[in-house]
């Protein structure tokens, strides 16, 4: 299968004509809890992403973590709750999550690209108020929901982002938002990186996730939807097709590309080298969601 065997330098050969076209582009990468399996993967992930910073592309990369806060949380005699694909997020939970997100989870890729030759700096949505917030309420049966501090993306303030960039530096970007009081806030990282996709106008917005992308019928692989339109993601999410887990990401994907990033990708980041093989052979591996069924 394409994606086991085929190593970098290959892949790279495949990539020669598309550098120009990536050339000085920003390049949002989601990168899931689910997709975070094992140290040997992960290290593979930060490789590929500091062989696209030297190859001249601006990698900006935001985590998330959900399933290592559910490990802390369980430590500590906590059953981790989930309303609408939102954690229900009480303070102590709150505190929980912003260490396990912006001190180990971000630390950990921003040590692991740094060990790999890259320049990678850790933000949460705190530094320079990247990510300011206001609290989220889940609408259920006409009745406003609290479910604690989860927040809604209210702005997104990419200047530190761009100087970054421009200094050469890998954006590691954790999913915490503050309001203006200076209250943090949990966030979904679909959201937060859709957000953010769009405010900084990305050639690419890709998420990793650990499904092939998004399937016709959720029992059998085979049937990936290779590329289809904002209006077709819209009428596949009326459908039900796409739902649990799928409805925040393709939200996310929709946003971008209505904020202004130009292409999105869903793509399954356990395999080998997934970002280089979707952005860079022709068929691609994953799902490509584009604004509409004309453009090329
Ligand atoms: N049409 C669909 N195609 C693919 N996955 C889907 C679809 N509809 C629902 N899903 C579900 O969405 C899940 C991915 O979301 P999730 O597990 O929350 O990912 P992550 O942890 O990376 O945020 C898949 O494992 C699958 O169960
Ligand atoms: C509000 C909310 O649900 N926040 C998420 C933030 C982390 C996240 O989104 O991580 P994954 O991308 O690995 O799922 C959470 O607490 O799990």
């Amino acid at each position: 299968m394409i994606g086991k065997k085929i190593e970098r330098a290959e892949i790279l050969m495949e990539a020669l004509p598309y550098i120009k076209e990536f050339y000085g582009k920003t390049v949002v990468i989601k990168y899931g809890g689910n997709a975070m399996i094992d140290e040997k993967i992960k290290d593979e992930v930060v490789q590929d992403i500091v062989l696209m910073k030297f190859v001249g592309m601006n990698p900006v990369i935001i985590h998330g973590g959900g399933p290592e806060i559910n490990k802390v949380l369980s430590k500590l005699g906590k059953t981790a709750q989930f309303n609408m694909g939102n954690r229900v997020t009480d303070y102590e939970t709150m505190e929980v999550v912003e260490m396990v997100l912006a001190g180990k989870i971000n630390k950990n890729i921003v040590t692991k690209l740094n060990k790999f030759g890259g320049k990678a700096v850790g933000l949460s949505g705190t530094d320079a108020n990247l990510i300011v917030a206001d609290k989220k309420y889940i609408e259920k049966e006409g009745e406003k929901v609290d479910i604690g501090y989860v927040g809604n993306v209210k702005t997104i303030n990419p200047r530190m982002i761009r100087i970054l960039e421009k200094e050469g530096f890998i954006p590691v970007i954790s999913p915490v938002g503050v309001d203006e009081e200076g209250k943090s806030y949990n966030i979904n990282a679909d959201y937060v990186a859709g957000e953010l996709a769009g405010a900084l106008g990305a050639y690419k917005f890709i998420l990793m996730t650990d499904i092939a992308g998004i399937l016709k019928d959720i029992e059998d692989k085979s049937s990936i939807i290779s590329e289809m339109s904002l209006d077709d993601a819209e009428k596949l999410i009326d459908s039900g097709i796409i739902s649990g887990g799928m409805l925040p990401k393709v939200d996310a994907c929709l946003t971008a590309l209505k904020k202004g990033a130009e292409r999105v990708h869903i793509i399954d980041g356990r395999v080998r080298h997934a970002i280089l093989l979707e952005l860079f052979t022709d068929d691609g591996i994953g799902t490509m969601i584009k604004k509409a069924d004309k453009e090329d």
